[in-house]
């Protein structure tokens, strides 16, 4: 039987999973992969686990995940199975039937807007946002304004890498943005 990893032993693991990528997708762009923590089934169970650990003080008052497009689908979904709740997707315009609602926000690398699904939550119902990384914090800034908009509350932000030089927190709450690795 292979013997527990404590949270530190968790963290290194994923650490060493992800990829650095220079210059994409625009020159100066220094890229954090997360492909290669996806490929290796003990890592991606490590990193899931951890975001469950992240959200302990909210234990049993989370009701939904939001994932944004596109590498936030790719963890939140698995969270919510974790914690037994449901997950919605923040998407890129015009990539959500029906009737929606947008924000737009500027990237490290870009403009883009996000929406989400009129109806996707129950105003009052509590949020935990899920992506991969922030960097300026635009695109966790617009998923916020959503799901307020929207009449939900966001508990807490979760990110696997914050790019903390780019102080993408300081565009939300104090306190409302926990990451797993910080560069
Ligand atoms: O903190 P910010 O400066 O807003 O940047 C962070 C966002 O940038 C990346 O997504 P990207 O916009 O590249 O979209 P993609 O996942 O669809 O490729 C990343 O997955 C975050 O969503
Ligand atoms: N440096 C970076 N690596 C990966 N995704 C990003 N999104 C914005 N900046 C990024």
């Amino acid at each position: 039987m292979p013997v527990a990893k404590t949270s530190a032993e968790k963290t290194a693991l994923v650490a060493r999973r992800i990829g650095l990528v220079p210059d994409f997708p625009k020159p100066g762009v220094l890229f954090r992969d997360v492909c290669p923590l996806l490929k290796d089934p003990e890592a991606f169970n490590a990193v899931i686990e951890l975001l469950e650990e992240k959200l302990q003080k909210h234990v049993g008052s989370v009701d939904l995940i939001a994932g944004l497009e596109a590498r936030g689908f790719l963890l939140g979904p698995s969270l919510a199975a974790r914690l037994g709740v449901g997950f919605i997707p923040l998407r890129k315009k015009g990539k959500l039937p029906g009737e929606t609602i947008a924000v737009s926000y500027t990237l490290e690398y870009g403009q883009d807007v996000v929406e989400a699904q009129m109806g996707a939550l129950k105003p009052g119902q509590n949020v935990v946002i899920v992506d991969d990384l922030i960097a300026t914090g635009g695109t966790m800034a617009a998923a916020v304004q959503l799901i307020q908009k929207l009449g939900g509350t966001v508990l807490q932000c979760l990110v696997v890498i914050e790019l903390v030089e780019l102080r993408g927190r300081e565009l939300l709450e104090a306190d409302m943005l926990q990451s797993l690795l910080q560069y």
